[in-house]
């Protein structure tokens, strides 16, 4: 049962890895509604692994996660939860278009055979303009450059109207104005109370939005030792 007062997050002495063996060790993090958490560091530190194991895709290795006050090993209402994941590849050969993308990202939020209804259709409009992508709903993925699948992406995201979201650098191979767009969403999700993680290798336009920023060290292997939370 998820707590009212809770962070949307929690992050609690935290080592996270793989195969059982830590690459970041002593984690603690809160984030709380309208919080926009800045994850950075450099290659192979250990960013994507941290966002992954708070998504429950595996990689804790000791410590806890909450999600809404659930630990994360019983949370289960995903759909309150965004991502955007670094890699597109399982993406990039569909033959769907990007509206078709986007609007898989409302299928959580519909009922068991619930037809789309006009506020759905309106929600994916929304977050293909929140990504800078209202012109392009009709393309096919494949037609798109890297950077233009990536807002793709976040597009998927948004329209699942999240209260955490979580973007595994989003702005990578993004335009300066594009990245604007994505910066004034983000405002205005946090504004609305939504908690935002962002990997970052340059925060750019994302500066002023940002209200807290993470280092993550050098990688330096964390002996395993202690119970899984
Ligand atoms: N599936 C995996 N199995 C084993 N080791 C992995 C796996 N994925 C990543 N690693 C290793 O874990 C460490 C952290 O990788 P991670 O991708 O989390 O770093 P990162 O900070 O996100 O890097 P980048 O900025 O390059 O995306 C690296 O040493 C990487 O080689």
């Amino acid at each position: 049962m998820s707590r009212p007062d809770a962070p949307l997050l929690a992050v609690r002495g935290a080592a996270v890895g793989h195969d059982g063996r830590a690459v970041l060790g002593g984690l603690d993090l809160e984030v709380g509604p309208g919080d926009v958490v800045a994850v950075r560091g450099a290659n192979g530190t250990g960013k994507s692994t941290l966002v992954r194991t708070v998504l429950g895709l595996g990689g804790l290795v000791r410590g806890r996660v909450e999600l809404f006050g659930t630990p994360l090993d019983r949370f289960r209402d995903w759909r309150r939860v965004g991502y955007v994941p670094q890699r597109t590849a399982v993406t990039a050969g569909m033959p769907v278009t990007v509206r078709e993308l986007v609007a898989t990202g409302r299928l959580p939020r519909l009922r068991p055979w619930q037809r789309f209804t006009e506020a759905d259709r309106c929600g994916v409009d929304c977050a293909l303009e929140g990504a800078g992508l209202a012109g392009d709903g009709h393309r096919q993925l494949a037609e798109l450059s890297g950077g233009q699948h990536r807002r793709a992406l976040v597009a998927r995201a948004l329209a699942g109207d999240p209260e955490l979201l979580v973007l595994d650098e989003p702005t990578a191979g993004v335009d300066a104005a594009a990245q604007q767009v994505l910066a004034a969403t983000l405002a205005g999700l946090s504004a609305t109370g939504v908690g935002i993680v962002v990997v970052l290798h340059e925060v750019g336009p994302l500066a002023p939005v940002l209200t807290r920023t993470v280092s993550l060290g050098h990688p330096t292997p964390v002996p395993l030792s202690g119970a899984v939370g």
